[in-house]
């Protein structure tokens, strides 16, 4: 999966992000986060990676991941982790 198709599930009905290189449908995640929804809306569609580490979420929280976990970032985009595109997109 590249960020032109992740980017499209940005809404509450239709929420991916990505955390470490990997895709999270977390549509059915959004009521149960103790963080809240909101938050998790910012971040659809896009690179999660930062704002969930900054959080330091808990073993509990990553072990959750797992349950979400729908696909890789395409590798091809991941080489081009520090360019414009991967940022913006
Ligand atoms: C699929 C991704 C995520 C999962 C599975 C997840 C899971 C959790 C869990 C289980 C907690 C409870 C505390 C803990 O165990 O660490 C939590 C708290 C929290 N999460 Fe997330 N989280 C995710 C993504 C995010 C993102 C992207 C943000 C963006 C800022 C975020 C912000 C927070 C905040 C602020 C709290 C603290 C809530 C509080 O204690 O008041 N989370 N999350």
């Amino acid at each position: 999966m590249n960020f032109e198709e992740i980017s499209k599930h940005n809404k509450r009905s239709d929420l991916y992000l990505v955390i470490h290189n990997k895709v999270y449908d977390v549509t059915r995640f959004g009521n149960e986060h103790p963080g809240g929804l909101e938050v998790l809306l910012d971040e659809g569609g896009r690179d999660a990676t930062e704002s969930f580490e900054d959080i330091g979420h808990s073993d509990d929280a990553r072990k959750l991941l797992e349950k979400y976990y729908i696909g890789d970032l395409d590798p091809k985009v991941k080489k081009k982790k520090n360019s414009l595109f991967y940022n913006v997109v």
